[in-house]
């Protein structure tokens, strides 16, 4: 399509939209990744139009970075576009002259310009650190972690379906992970699919939207593993629901294997029609439950190896005896302590620790809730929590955010999904990715470190009122 004379090419503006991701807090590696794949074809009046190789690509680029690419797009050619993407099967993605990331040349630049599959145990969808290796068995969790490595080890035979469930923050979506990856660690021509059940309602909506319902059932359908977490959001959610049973029901019956995650048992999952609520225990029923004291201190102790640090005995033994119900808070504490440590140049010790943690573990049991940790957050910064919740990029307001992300995530029980519609409807990946950042520049920063210290306790200080 020819451009019109003084205006960009295609080809210039799709560089400069490269650039300026390139440079933004809200572009995770896994948007990289699938941005790579994008072929620019051409803009015509208020649409550009995009191209990719496969069904898969689209959907991700339609449900997770669509809103990411068309700001990207709209601030680079100074009105509001709309993108519009379609599948090409011969498509390759452009050598890119403006790298969108950070990757060493050497790999964007070996082989074919059509992106080969990653290695399997590189699954964008899989958190890397979420492995049979890194999780801890104890009496807790040893039937659940057991029954996810004999599905790992042999799909669709037995154990179908597997349902796990149990309490936030006690390694369901670990195990699941787990599962992912050492499936393809055997088989690397398995297809494996992770959908968080929030993900798979979206896709399930947008796809009825935009009129793509074969190529929904294809992306669900066609895979050997399905691996679907929090199956609990899909509660009164009948359509969804729907779709879901014929998903099921196609992927058992073709001998796939489905492992599905919840807070509840299938028994106590409301909303749920009877005839799925059956079929959930047609295969194995496991849960998981808070670990012992034994196990606590061992999921320390591989966190500390894992993250390189230093701290003694009596100090992972002082976190695991008063913090008991949530792992993920078990190795916040941890983090906290040790990244207080290394900034005030300090030892790990006991008295340290008990410093530190005063907060965390004074005993209060009232609900803290996503709403008062962005109001907290937005005052600390002096912004307003619009602001905080928007999509501004400016430092100030993507700190804040980011922090606040954190937050919900180490004080509240909610999911990843829910968070992100806690900040005006981010999406999951760019939570994770939040999260990820303020662990490690606690670690790296003091005023990164101060400033989470700080809101933390007042969030503590207001919730005890
Ligand atoms: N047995 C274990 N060994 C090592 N780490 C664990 C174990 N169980 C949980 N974790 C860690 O605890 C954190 C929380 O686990 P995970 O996210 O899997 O919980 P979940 O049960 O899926 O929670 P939610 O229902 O809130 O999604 C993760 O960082 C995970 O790696």
């Amino acid at each position: 399509m020819a451009t019109p004379p003084g205006a960009e090419s295609m080809d210039q503006v799709w560089a400069r939209t490269l650039d300026s991701l390139r440079q933004s807090d809200d572009v995770t590696a896994q948007h990289r990744s699938f941005i790579r794949l994008i072929k620019p074809l051409a803009i015509v009046e208020d649409n550009v139009f995009l191209a990719v190789a496969e069904d898969f690509t689209k959907n991700y680029v339609e449900t997770t970075i669509r809103e990411l690419l068309t700001r990207a797009l709209s601030d680079m050619i100074g009105r509001e576009v709309r993108i519009a993407v379609t599948v090409d099967s011969s498509v390759s993605p452009p050598e890119p002259s403006t790298p969108v990331d950070d990757e060493p040349p050497q790999r964007r630049s070996s082989g074919p310009t059509r992106t080969e599959p990653e290695p399997a145990y590189e699954d964008p969808h899989l958190n890397p650190r979420y492995t049979f290796d890194t999780f801890v068995i104890g009496s807790s969790n040893r039937f659940a972690h057991a029954a996810a490595l004999a599905v790992a080890e042999s799909p669709g035979k037995t154990y179908n379906p597997l349902f796990i469930y149990g309490d936030s923050g006690l390694g369901k979506t670990h195990l699941l992970h787990a599962i992912g990856h050492y499936t393809r660690h055997l088989k690397p021509q398995t297809r494996v699919r992770y959908v968080n059940s929030e993900e798979f309602t979206n896709d399930f909506i947008n796809s009825i939207r935009d009129d793509r319902s074969l190529s929904f059932k294809r992306n669900y359908r066609e895979v050997d593993v399905l691996l679907i977490d929090d199956i609990q959001f899909l509660q009164g959610k009948e359509q969804t629901l729907e779709e879901f049973f014929h998903t099921f029901n196609a992927l058992h019956n073709a001998g796939k294997h489905v492992v599905i995650t919840s807070d509840v048992s299938p028994r106590n999952l409301d909303g749920i029609e009877e005839r799925m609520r059956t079929r959930f225990e047609w295969g194995l029923m496991t849960d998981v439950q808070p670990p012992d004291l034994e196990t606590r201190i061992a999921i320390l102790r591989k966190k500390a190896a894992a993250d390189d640090v230093q701290a003694p005995g009596d100090v992972l033994e002082y976190i695991a005896s008063n913090i008991t119900s949530n792992i993920r808070e078990l190795e916040g504490a941890l983090i906290r302590v040790t990244a207080f440590a290394a900034l005030n140049k300090q030892p790990v010790d006991l008295s340290l620790a008990q410093v530190v943690l005063k907060d965390l573990i004074s005993d209060d049991d009232s609900e803290i809730t996503a709403s008062t940790i962005i109001g907290i957050t937005a005052d600390y910064f002096g912004i307003s929590m619009e602001e905080l919740t928007g999509t501004s990029r400016s430092r100030v307001y993507v700190t804040a955010r980011q922090i606040a992300m954190y937050l919900c995530r180490q004080l509240t029980d909610l999911s990843l999904p829910k968070i992100g519609e806690n900040f005006g409807g981010k999406d999951h990946t760019t939570v994770m990715y939040a999260v990820k950042k303020v662990e490690d520049q606690i670690a790296q920063r003091r005023q990164m470190y101060n400033q989470v210290n700080e809101i933390h306790a007042r969030i503590k200080q207001q919730s005890r009122r």
